[in-house]
């Protein structure tokens, strides 16, 4: 069996790049081909339907049937051009993929034959009969009917041969099973705070818009390494691994020439995604070998997530195509960088402003301020709450090193906003206001250049980076679906928002001007979310001090940091808002529960057993090979003589001994450990049994191993190494 690893390292390093056909058209002629956006719309549907569904999509009017059914016909007419055969809702549940169930279009016509038809109520409504996907108890099985309900304002498209219709999911009685349903109301909620806000500046606004724009980082590893590796198979990271001699320590991957097959991959990747209207922008080598990412031009935050979602699902089918495996776990490689998706997330008014992006007049940049502070209130108050969002057991392994941020949330802002927001805090209203003759007053906020030198991305052990007209979340995880962590931030900024109006208001009622209101609020605010603004380093131990000091959530450990979505504050955030309501958040925290310690569950039983099918026996072998060398330089030497020839090798033959022995016993003890862990009915608490009884196991069984990696001689191992599922593409 040795040989599988070698035939796979002789297949992988022999394969060639695969030559994508690319389109005869231009990128700008095919994109959004297999969509039905709005100029498919106005072409295949009727004026006044027309009409109708962009009322519905603009200012969310709910759809009569009669309306559904010509905007069905419409779809079915262009989907039926497209060679499509089926539909199917498409939904999000919240095991952190997405879900489907096709339908044909076909029905009998009563005369014995067949027709194709797809309906209004195909369109609008389904009742998808599963009732295996995660609930937390919401959904009983006696009522386990769940509906995904059509959100018009995602467009449809085409997969292959299905009409693909962007959904939500709710259970029979109403509450969110799914990250969609959530996150509209999240959207919604921002939307009517941040309006009223920015109306003390701009009194046309009429809407406000999140806008999110995230960087898929990934890994791509050879398809037939991949095949040899279980724990990579079952558990989207290695288990065990020895470091590769050289890895990303001479920086000469990043930025890098793109590897042949790689750069055929992601052209491949490009054309499918954008023909489904995907804008991707950039293409580049990551950090770490064999690491890449692709990021789109930013769009509003609920197509951005769909497209995120379908993008991760295109990465998977089409590296297979091109003999890779995509890894979209958070730390696929001890030691090595990690995988983000960094979400930049800003706010855009319908009148074209940037909410977070300085301006030309000064009463811009006190808007400016306004938005970042109410920014930072929103992070600090729910510093906490944000950390859960984007927690997993995977992401865990990846915060805190290798330039993914420590798992305690902060912002940097950079020296010019910080020094502005200085200014603001310490001069009085008087001092900021100047009365410019006969126009009256004008306020005096120093101007913020466009470009803020220090705001890339610099520093990135920063959770919650201000990077010059927006905020860059650095801390959500490659494999995670954006909603959780935008359900959160824009819920916690329509509250920050809403406080901060109801304030201001409160003074302009006492007879204050509106700007004099609020700079008094914001003044207030400057100084209360100080403890969020951190521009050092996060990686260092000091810092953990200061944050405990500053009353930031410094939990580190993943079942507990859970426990943030029901805290007394994130109750009533999430119902004030009308978001969700408690009994969600409990479902939703049953899910995440149950989610780790299965994972930890599965990557123990791998373990287990790499450790009995591989590593011991292999470990073994090699042993008696030694043995054997040692009793036949017994049986040619002297007693003295052979002392000296053979003690090299008896030393490695104890040193074997110390580790198999350890792992075996280590790994009964893991059993043992997940046996008790088991008998627990409480699904917080054998989560909590699972980080603290078996994890630490994982880790002390691995040392081991990568020990050995380096005594057992190479042809005798069976298992691909870090070089080669690094290096080989
Ligand atoms: N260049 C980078 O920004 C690296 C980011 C890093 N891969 C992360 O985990 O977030």
């Amino acid at each position: 069996m040795t040989s599988l690893r070698f035939k796979a390292v002789e297949a992988a390093s022999k394969k060639r790049p695969l030559e994508v056909a690319v389109p005869s058209e231009r990128p700008s002629e095919y994109y959004a081909k297999y969509v039905f956006n709005q100029e498919k719309m106005f072409k295949y549907l009727p004026l006044s339907t027309y009409t109708k569904l962009r009322e519905a999509i603009d200012e969310g009017t709910p759809l009569t049937m009669e309306v559904a059914n010509e905007v069905a016909d419409g779809m079915k007419r262009w989907a039926i051009e497209n060679g499509v055969t089926h539909c199917t809702h498409w939904f999000q549940p919240l095991t952190e993929g997405t879900a489907e169930k096709h339908d044909a279009f076909v029905e009998h016509d009563r005369k014995g034959g067949m027709i194709e038809n797809f309906s209004g109520k195909e369109l609008i409504q389904q009742e998808p009969d599963a009732s295996s996907f995660p609930n937390g108890g919401i959904r009983s099985t006696f009522e386990a009917r769940g509906y995904s309900a059509w959100d018009p304002s995602s467009p449809v498209f085409i997969i292959g041969d299905t009409l693909m219709i962007p959904t939500v999911f709710i259970s029979y009685t109403g509450e969110a099973l799914d990250y969609k349903a959530p996150l509209k109301k999240a959207l919604a909620a921002l939307d009517k705070a941040a309006t009223a806000v920015a109306q003390y500046f701009y009194p046309n606004v009429t809407k406000v818009t999140a806008n999110l724009g995230w960087e898929q980082e990934y890994f791509l590893v050879d398809e037939d390494l991949y095949g040899a590796r279980p724990d990579l198979m079952l558990t989207g990271r290695t288990l065990m691994g020895h470091d590769s001699a050289k890895n990303q320590q001479m920086n000469d991957h990043y930025f890098g020439a793109i590897p042949e097959r790689v750069a055929e991959f992601m052209k491949d990747l490009e054309i499918q995604a954008l023909e489904l209207g995907i804008p991707c922008k950039t293409r580049h080598n990551e950090v770490a070998p064999n690491q890449f990412e692709l990021a789109p031009i930013f769009e509003e935050c609920s197509l951005a997530v769909d497209h995120n979602m379908l993008l991760m699902s295109l990465m998977r089918k089409i590296a297979k195509k091109h003999g890779f495996h995509c890894l979209l776990h958070e730390k696929p490689f001890a030691g090595i960088n990690g995988s983000g998706k960094h979400n930049n997330w800003s706010l855009t008014t319908d009148t074209g402003t940037l909410l977070h992006g300085p301006g030309k007049t000064p009463e811009d940049n006190l808007r400016f301020a306004v938005f970042i502070v109410e920014s930072l209130m929103a992070v600090y108050k729910h510093n906490g709450l944000l950390k859960a969002s984007i927690i997993s057991a995977s992401n865990a392994h990846r915060l805190g090193a290798n330039e993914a941020p420590p798992a305690i949330i902060s912002a940097f802002l950079g020296r010019q906003i910080t020094e502005i927001l200085r200014k603001i805090e310490e001069s009085t209203t008087e001092e900021l206001f100047n009365i410019e003759g006969r126009h009256g007053i004008k306020l005096d906020i120093p101007q913020i250049p466009e470009i803020m030198v220090d705001n890339t991305d610099r520093n990135r052990t920063s959770p919650f980076a201000f990077t010059g007209n927006r905020f860059e979340f650095r801390a959500v995880g490659s494999s995670a679906n954006c909603a959780a962590a935008m359900i959160v931030l824009n819920t916690a900024m329509a509250e920050a928002l809403t406080l901060f109006k109801q304030r201001v208001d409160a003074l302009i009622e006492g007879g204050q001007s509106i700007i004099g209101a609020v700079l008094d609020v914001l003044r207030e605010d400057i100084k209360a979310c100080k403890p969020i603004v951190f521009e050092g380093n996060g990686y260092s131990d000091e810092w953990k001090e200061e944050a405990n000091r500053r009353g930031l959530d410094c939990e580190t450990s993943v079942p507990l940091i859970i426990d943030r979505y029901l805290l007394p504050s994130s109750i009533k955030m999430f119902e004030d808002m009308n978001v969700m309501h408690k009994n969600e958040l409990e479902a939703r925290d049953e899910i995440k529960w149950e989610t780790y310690q299965k994972r930890i569950q599965i990557e123990s039983r791998v373990l287990g057993d790499l450790c009995m099918n591989h590593i011991i026996p292999v470990a073994t072998k090699y042993q008696t090979v030694l043995v054997d060398n040692v009793q036949k330089i017994q049986s040619a030497f002297s007693t003295e003589d052979a002392k000296r020839l053979t003690s090299y090798n008896i030393d490695l033959i104890e040193k074997i001994n110390v580790h198999t022995n350890t792992i075996a016993e280590q790994a009964d003890k893991m059993v043992e450990a997940r046996k008790q862990a088991n008998l627990i009915e409480n699904i917080r608490e054998k989560a909590i049994a699972y980080h603290d009884n078996i994890v630490p196991y994982l880790e002390e069984i691995r040392r081991h191993i990568d020990k050995l990696e380096l005594i057992v001689e190479d042809e005798m191992w069976t298992l691909p190494k870090y070089r080669e599922l690094l290096f080989i593409r």
